[in-house]
């Protein structure tokens, strides 16, 4: 049927998109720092690497976007060095995790879940009980600050280890022991070229018999091995990215769905695992040419369980809402699709599924009511 009114079926103008509820299920908390913070964290700890003065943190912000912006995932990863760098005490890491809640609240988001590795905030003495229970607190302070302002936010953390590194079996310990304490699941992440996630098979192993939850970033900057790695051997609930899943679809428009699927990207659609996307980081690292060229159209398209995240929004530059908008744009996307992408995330959260249920029921459903709505008060149907 189609609708009376153009309205509901027009690209969402960026107030809306703002006012959408959202659910972001891949955010790094040390790639998304404000640049001021990380300005005043430096001045603060006298941290002197900074490659911008502290004092002009507009420029900072700049430098982030910029060096981020190399086509190559591990140029992009160096700049972690310097959030990093100033994320090794219980007050700022406390700060950061506060902040970066009522960042997203602000950006309309209902729902997170937020991944930093604790084994790199050690430096300054920390244990990782105590690093876990610093963004703890400063989670809990940013839902109750957002609360407090009229928006609601719900936020989970992800324990990422790190893939060159050897202590994934620890962290993968840390997350179980925190699980029903802010912690709802597991990742690794970082140079995946040469680092396959099946070195860290112990880790999954311990986190399945314990029954808990786990994503790997894969299919980012390596291919199809990764990913199918990630599924068979690790057994991953979630893939970070998964974009070069692409490589195992053939677009052929004499075939019925437009297109032929391989086996492992049938699989990863069949058994709807749910793929972490993230367009703009994307871009930088050179995993996809251009809002219009990524992959997620198609897979949108073809039924794949895909969702919208933000990755850094600090070297992205980026937001929920402009990842929606920027995909509005490229796709002519309307409110409808944007409620898919929510629903997906929301669905494949860690948290227990009433939880989910009831948010996607109670919250995110009734509100995209309420926006696709909105014309019939505007004056435009008389
Ligand atoms: O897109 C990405 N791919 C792989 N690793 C990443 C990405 N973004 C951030 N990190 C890595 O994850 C660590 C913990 O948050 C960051 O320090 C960074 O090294
Ligand atoms: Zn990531």
């Amino acid at each position: 049927m189609t609708r009376p009114s153009a309205s509901p079926s027009r690209v969402p103008t960026p107030e809306q998109i703002l006012r959408a509820p959202k659910v972001l299920l891949h955010d790094h908390l040390d790639g998304g720092l404000r640049p001021a913070t990380v300005a005043e964290l430096a001045a603060e700890q006298g941290y002197a690497n900074l490659p911008v003065p502290a004092d002009d943190p507009e420029a900072l912000g700049r430098w982030f976007r910029e060096a981020a912006d190399s086509g190559s995932l591990e140029r992009y990863l160096e700049t972690f060095a310097h959030t990093c760098a100033v994320m090794q005490t219980r007050d700022a890491l406390a700060r950061v995790a506060r902040e970066a809640v009522l960042d997203l609240a602000a950006d309309g988001v209902v729902y997170a879940e937020i991944r930093y590795a604790p084994e790199q905030h050690l430096e300054g003495g920390l244990t990782l009980e105590q690093v876990v229970e610093a963004v703890n607190d400063g989670f809990r302070e940013g839902e109750r600050r957002a609360a407090a302002e009229g928006r609601r936010i719900r936020v989970g953390a992800l324990l990422t280890a790190m893939r060159h590194a050897a202590r994934s079996l620890e962290i993968a310990e840390l997350a179980n022991r925190y699980r029903d304490r802010g912690v709802v699941g597991f990742d690794i992440a970082g140079a995946e070229a040469g680092h396959p996630p099946t070195r860290h098979l112990d880790a999954f192993e311990y986190l399945k018999r314990e029954n808990n939850h786990f994503t790997i970033h894969a299919g980012e900057a390596f291919g199809l091995p990764s990913i199918w790695q990630a599924l068979q051997w690790c057994g991953a609930d979630r893939l970070g990215h998964g974009v070069r899943i692409i490589d195992d679809i053939e677009v052929d428009p004499k075939a019925p769905e437009g297109a032929r699927l391989g086996r492992l990207a049938a699989y990863v659609r069949d058994r709807r695992v749910p793929l972490e996307m993230c367009p703009t980081s994307n871009l930088q690292t050179g995993a996809a040419e251009s809002y219009e060229r990524h992959p997620i159209g198609l897979l949108r398209g073809l039924g794949f369980r895909v969702t919208v995240n933000t990755d850094n929004r600090l070297m992205s530059g980026t937001s929920m809402s402009r990842e929606f908008e920027e995909l509005a744009r490229a796709f002519d996307y309307t409110l409808d699709d944007l409620q898919w992408f929510t629903v997906n995330a929301m669905k494949s959260a860690f948290i227990p599924f009433n939880e989910r249920l009831a948010m996607i029921n109670d919250v995110i459903k009734p509100r995209y009511a309420e926006l696709r709505s909105e014309w019939l008060f505007a004056g435009e149907s008389r």
